[in-house]
């Protein structure tokens, strides 16, 4: 099954991968295929390293001190930890979004225009133009299209939050991470976020963290569950929710641990 994906545009595949930050592994011997264009939910109890997985994906763990990996990680078919990989470019076709929207402190305009700007320096109509498109994407063009001047930290916090996915949809990527986007943000912003995530994926593949488990079974076509480290179980949502073949599975979506 994994082999099946492995070189589509978006496809995600961990092979054996493995993390680390001290002695015991934050992730272990983590084998998982990410369909593309689809909405993925990880979820899990508190360290079990949801966003250890995330943040592997766009090698953000490299940061850390004391982190190391052992295994594959293939996006669109290629290793992300090959030497030759550039890590901005790679950055570039991953975009990120935190759980604390994280707008830079300047217009809105320029929170969008950033990434083009910087890789492909774009600018006037053209710049004008992927704004545009990317804040149309976002669903946030017809809010904030009369104060693209405006100081992004002055939209509420919902709107902050799609900006920042703007931002990232600037770029052009073909995976959106996404580590607990809505848990800062009361039930209608969440919805529109949601109602975000099921048009984007026509587009893209995307892999939200969540401990909203509700949330899980509304947004994504597949989830996976983490314990520890190890992925206990990856499947069709509906069939996760209601007949779990793994009983760390059934204990946590009962609430019976985590
Ligand atoms: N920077 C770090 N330095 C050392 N250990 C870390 C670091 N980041 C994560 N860990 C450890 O790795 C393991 C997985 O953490 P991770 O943050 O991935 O879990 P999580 O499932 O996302 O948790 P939560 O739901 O609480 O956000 C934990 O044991 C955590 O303590």
């Amino acid at each position: 099954m994994i082999t099946d994906i492995h070189g589509l545009p978006g496809a995600v595949v961990l092979e054996r991968f493995s993390a680390w930050f001290g002695a015991a592994p934050a992730l272990h011997n983590v084998d998982f295929a990410v369909r593309p264009r689809s909405v993925t939910a990880l979820i899990g109890p508190s360290g079990s390293g949801k966003s250890t997985l995330l943040r592997a994906i766009n090698r953000l763990n490299d940061e850390l001190p004391g982190a190391r990996h052992a295994g594959r990680l293939l996006l669109d078919g290629d290793n992300v930890y090959d030497p030759a990989v550039d890590v901005s470019e790679l950055r570039q076709r991953v975009g990120m979004v935190f759980q604390r929207s994280n707008p830079f402190p300047r217009s809105v305009f320029d929170n969008v225009a950033y990434g083009p700007r910087l890789n492909t320096g774009a600018a006037g109509r053209a710049l004008d133009d992927s704004v545009e498109d990317a804040l149309r994407r976002a669903a946030l063009w017809d809010e904030v299209k009369d104060r693209l001047r405006d100081n992004a930290l002055t939209l509420s916090g919902g709107q902050q939050q799609r900006l920042c996915i703007a931002r990232a949809l600037a770029n052009r990527p073909s995976l959106l991470l996404l580590d607990e986007p809505t848990s800062a943000l009361d039930p209608q912003a969440t919805q529109r976020i949601e109602e975000l995530l099921y048009d984007l994926q026509q587009d893209l593949t995307i892999i939200i963290v969540t401990h909203n488990l509700h949330q899980a079974a509304r947004v994504s076509r597949r989830t996976a569950l983490l314990v520890d480290g190890v992925l206990v179980e990856d499947a069709a949502t509906d069939l996760l929710f209601t007949r779990p073949a793994d009983s760390r599975t059934e204990a946590f979506i009962t609430g019976r641990f985590g």
